[in-house]
């Protein structure tokens, strides 16, 4: 069977992605292609199940059709001639490398189709959003085939451009590690009420997930939500004033997002 589709780099992100394709029978093991000296664990599965697995880019099959770069963005440069030298003509390349711009990617694959693609990690339950980007010369057809395969683990949208992505990025891509923190600090706050550890974490994270499905469950806003928690001169409206104090949270998470929009486009170049 002709191996047609192929990941560079299947560790956390990869890993995800190429499970979810296997998970929805879109891609068989058979066909892929997994490029990583030492890949993840959902990667290896796949492996025993009849993916080739291969650790140089001299080893491409010239089937190879689609191609997800999955490579941490500084690895990229190292990497790219040989994997240009050794790839097909016209791959179609979707790259999830952050601030890696499609410019970049153009001008190291010169005859391929690009897209720009930012996933998160709730991919790795089903739960992910993802966008993606790509010029005109992206055909129905192939856009239709990149909206399968980035969204066979949750959500997926088309934006603009580059910037778009980069923002994305900034939103949905860095955003799962903010609502992690959420979950730290949270888990702090309760062992400074007076709850060891492990009770602690188990209030805090039961928190977080209640809340969230909560949210995804109900029809009402996240603003509604909140009002619903909050009792006039209640307990949440004194813990409101603190987070909500001249936009104390709204005004720390604008500055996270613009801090890592910022980093995104900085590594763009
Ligand atoms: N993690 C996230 O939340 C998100 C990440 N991304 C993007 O996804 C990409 C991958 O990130 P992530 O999955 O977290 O990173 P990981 O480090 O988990 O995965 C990268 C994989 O590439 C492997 N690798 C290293 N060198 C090579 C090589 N020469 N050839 C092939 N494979 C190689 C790594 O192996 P080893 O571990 O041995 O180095 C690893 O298995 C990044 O570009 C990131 O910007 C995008 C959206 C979200
Ligand atoms: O931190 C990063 O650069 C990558 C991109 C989005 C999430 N992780």
């Amino acid at each position: 069977m002709a191996q047609t589709h192929l990941i560079v780099g299947a560790g956390n992100m990869g890993g995800a992605l190429l499970s979810s394709w296997v998970g929805d029978s879109l891609v068989n093991p058979r066909n892929l292609v997994i490029l990583d000296p030492k890949p993840g664990s959902e990667a290896v599965y796949l492996i025993e199940r009849g993916a080739r697995h291969i650790e140089d880019a001299d080893d491409i099959p010239k089937s190879v059709r689609v191609v997800l770069l999955a490579i941490k963005p500084q690895l990229f440069t190292g990497l790219s001639r040989k994997l240009a030298a050794a790839l097909p003509a016209e791959p179609l390349i979707i790259s999830i490398m952050a601030g890696t711009a499609t410019d970049t990617l153009a001008r190291a694959f010169p005859d391929a189709i690009i897209v720009r693609a930012m996933p998160n990690t709730p991919a790795a339950v089903g739960r992910g959003i993802t966008a993606y980007a790509a010029g005109d010369s992206l055909s129905e057809e192939q856009a239709k085939l990149c909206e399968a395969l980035l969204g066979a683990n949750g959500e997926v949208i088309r934006v603009a451009d580059d910037r778009a992505i980069d923002a994305v990025t900034a939103i949905s891509g860095s955003g799962p590690a903010y609502i992690f923190h959420l979950c730290e600090a949270l888990t702090d706050a309760a062992m400074q009420v007076g709850f060891d550890a492990k009770t602690a974490a188990q209030l805090a994270r039961a928190t977080l997930t209640g809340s969230s499905a909560l949210l995804e469950a109900s029809e009402r806003s996240a603003t509604e939500l909140r009002e619903a928690v909050t009792s006039p001169g209640g307990t949440t409206q004194a813990a409101l004033d603190v987070l909500m104090a001249d936009g104390a949270l709204i005004n720390l998470m604008r500055q996270t997002v613009q801090a890592a929009f910022d980093r995104a486009q900085e590594l763009s170049g």
